[in-house]
């Protein structure tokens, strides 16, 4: 769901001008992509930019980050553009954020707080919203500035916003605290609940699979085609939030189960990653991963660095071939866009490693080998044991017939001799029954 229609954003009348603070010296084509992100940010909650600029900030100043004359220079850039919000595409302490706003006398806001009203705008279930509103709060606890209200209000889209919003700015800041010590609660009822579904979908032998990877690689469409679904793929950073799983065809297996989740961004505020770990535990619980990218983006390595770093702090261990943790495949999407005849096209790198299948999901090309990929990778994690279970142990004989494939069994006097094929993670499960 998106609060607004794109037509609206025409009319909009926040106009927006970008300021990117490079710290790191960022090379100049990095440089670009990263304007080009902060430009589909903000447009993801229908701010129209008026012009997107890089400063070269060598020794941050504490009260405005930027230099003096720096600030005077977008000053001067806002007024000539009429613009009347400021994106920071970096990061702003209460105070930098607060002296910006008095002295430029429009609203600021830096990339955490993009990304949080784009997140908060995007949340259509309980969870999310939930989840979304805790990481504003604790966003929001610490600087104490005037809030978004007018624009939610013009947008008719969110309420949150309105409602903490404003609770925050007359009252203090434990009313904030008492808030999110609610949300944590109603939030952690919500994941148990669901943490049930899963474990009962645990007990059952289908293999999950999840899709993970940078905003707009192509995760929706891609699960789009392999399940027939509908869910919305836009070229809009964000455009998914909640996860999605559904069942999909895999060769060898009666049911798989495919999940598609929220795509990443480098500088992923962490209270984001925080507020949907849960959420992004079904990453975690899947045999198998795949990781989308938009291989004809020029900073597809950039991003698939920083997907891999989300996925560390999530503590997703990725395992490239087998071992104990859901494995690792990349499908390079997009490769309708390059052209290896066209030296300005983009290109594939020359090295195409072997966990890796070219796709393209908008025209379906290559999907077929993916799902080869996934089915063959599966079994590989697969190993086959002769155990033997007492007669009378109905229970884990139960077990072993819905988490594993009983290749043959031997009847003894007390016992049941059995050749188990199973994955290795049910094997590890199976050891600590
Ligand atoms: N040319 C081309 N475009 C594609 C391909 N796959 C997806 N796209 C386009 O890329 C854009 C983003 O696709 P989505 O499927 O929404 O991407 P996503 O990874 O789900 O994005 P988020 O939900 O924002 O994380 C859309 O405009 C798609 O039409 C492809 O194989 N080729
Ligand atoms: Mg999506």
């Amino acid at each position: 769901m998106i609060p607004f229609e794109k037509d609206e954003l025409d009319g909009s009348r926040d106009l927006a001008v970008i300021a990117h603070p490079n710290l790191d010296s960022l090379g100049e084509n990095a440089l670009e992509y990263r304007l080009e992100e902060a430009v589909g940010l903000a447009l993801a909650i229908g701010l129209k930019t008026t012009s997107a600029r890089n400063f070269s900030v060598r020794a941050p100043k504490a009260g405005t980050l930027f230099g003096s004359g720096q600030v005077d220079q977008i000053k001067t850039i806002l007024a000539q553009e009429g613009a009347n919000i400021l994106v920071v595409d970096g990061s702003l302490s209460a105070i930098q954020q607060r002296n910006l706003e008095e002295f430029l006398n429009v609203k600021v806001i830096d990339r955490t707080g993009l990304i949080l009203e784009i997140f908060g705008a995007r949340a259509t279930t309980a969870e999310g919203r939930l989840q979304v509103e805790l990481a504003h709060l604790d966003y929001q606890a610490g600087r104490l500035v005037r809030s978004w209200t007018h624009l939610e209000r013009q947008r008719g889209g969110f309420g949150f916003l309105g409602g903490p919003g404003e609770t925050q700015i007359e009252s203090d800041r434990r009313m904030i605290r008492d808030r999110m010590a609610k949300l944590r609660r109603d939030l952690s009822h919500l994941q148990k609940t669901r943490s049930l579904h899963r474990s009962r979908r645990q007990k059952a032998p289908w293999p999950v699979v999840a899709l993970v990877g940078y905003t707009n690689a192509g995760k929706s469409t891609l699960f789009n085609r392999l399940t027939g679904a509908d869910v919305m793929a836009e070229d809009l950073l964000f455009a998914t939030l909640d996860p999605t799983m559904r069942e999909f065809p895999l060769p060898g297996y009666d049911k798989a189960i495919i999940s598609d989740t929220v795509g990443f961004v480098s500088d992923l505020p962490t209270q984001l990653v925080a507020a949907f770990r849960a959420t992004l535990e079904e990453v975690t619980a899947a045999d198998i991963i795949v990781h989308v990218r938009d291989i004809s983006h020029a900073a597809s390595d950039a991003q698939s660095h920083d997907v891999k770093q989300i996925l560390a702090d999530l503590g997703v261990e990725l395992v490239e071939v087998d071992g104990a943790g859901p494995l690792l495949i990349e499908a390079w999407n997009k490769v309708d866009l390059i052209d290896g005849d066209d030296p300005e096209s983009p290109q594939l790198p020359d090295h195409v490693p072997e966990n890796v299948v070219l796709i393209s999901a908008i025209k379906g090309e290559g999907l077929d080998k993916l799902v080869d990929m996934i089915s063959s990778n599966l079994s590989r994690n697969h190993d086959i044991a002769k155990i033997s279970v007492p007669a009378g142990d109905g229970k884990r004989i139960a077990w072993l017939h819905e988490n594993g494939k009983i290749l043959q069994t031997d009847q003894q006097a007390n016992a049941l001799i059995m050749d188990v094929k199973m994955s290795k993670r049910n094997w590890g499960r199976y050891n600590a029954l």
